[in-house]
């Protein structure tokens, strides 16, 4: 694991961001795994400016979003298609074919994470996945417990991460009881990760994932067995890890 620990805010975007450049630079067919949160707001800022700096183009990148909520149509405001819209893909080249998401207005959830899985069995090893962490260690959709599934699945939220996740809300009613999400084992596939976390209400939960036990209960400890993780952190994140 390379991490590296940042004073500000937009350097841990940029570096970030640089990294997934890089990677579009060396293959500009390449594959990438897209996450949602306010995490990586910045670092798709940053992606936006360099294409808009004519630094990079997305003309043939192909995208995966590892999440999305159970009974959003990708037009509900609330939708992870509509977060992706708004901070990246309307404000990029990418071509609309070329975007891949979970489709949770599916009628039938179970097939959609079946499809879903196939899809990205077809893409093969991503080239890159953008990563976070929930505050109880989720990783995507895939929270805490005994037990992790390593493909595409329906999950039920916990009630920890409705609550979380209500600030986008206008109730916590109003926010969907399941996911599909992509497994933990379909995320660990691609060829780098580059991982990002910011202030100190991550920094407990960082210090289980990093340098705890490999633990089913905090899902984001899987990723210590990756083989190429990149950690992006502010110094508040980091506190227990340096
Ligand atoms: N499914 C997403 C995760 O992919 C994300 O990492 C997490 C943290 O979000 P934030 O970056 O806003 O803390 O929340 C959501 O529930």
């Amino acid at each position: 694991m390379k991490l590296t620990v940042f004073k500000n805010e937009k350097d841990i975007d940029q570096a970030a961001a640089d990294s997934v450049i890089e990677v579009i630079k060396s293959n500009p067919e390449a594959t990438i795994g897209l996450a949602t949160g306010q995490t990586p707001v910045g670092l798709y800022q940053k992606l936006v400016q360099a294409h808009q700096n004519g630094k990079v183009s997305f003309k043939q990148v192909t995208t995966y979003n590892i999440d999305e909520y159970a009974g959003l149509a990708k037009d509900h405001p609330q939708s992870f298609y509509d977060f992706m819209k708004t901070h990246l893909f309307s404000k990029v080249d990418v071509p609309e074919e070329n975007i891949h998401i979970p489709d949770g207005a599916s009628s039938d959830l179970e097939a959609e994470a079946e499809r879903y899985e196939a899809e990205l069995e077809k893409a093969g090893q991503l080239d890159v996945q953008i990563l976070s962490i929930g505050l109880n260690g989720h990783i995507g959709f895939n929270e805490p417990g005994h037990t992790l599934h390593a493909e595409t699945h329906v999950v039920t939220l916990t009630e920890d991460t409705r609550e979380v996740n209500s600030q986008a809300f206008s109730s916590l009613e109003d926010v969907p009881k399941k996911a599909i999400t992509m497994g933990i084992g379909s995320m660990m596939k691609a060829k780098k990760i580059v991982f990002i976390a910011k202030g100190e209400a991550k920094a407990s939960i960082l210090k289980q994932a990093f340098k705890g036990p490999i633990d089913p209960l905090v899902p984001g400890s899987l990723l210590q067995l990756h083989p190429n993780l990149e950690v992006y952190l502010d110094e508040s994140a980091a506190e227990y890890l340096k």
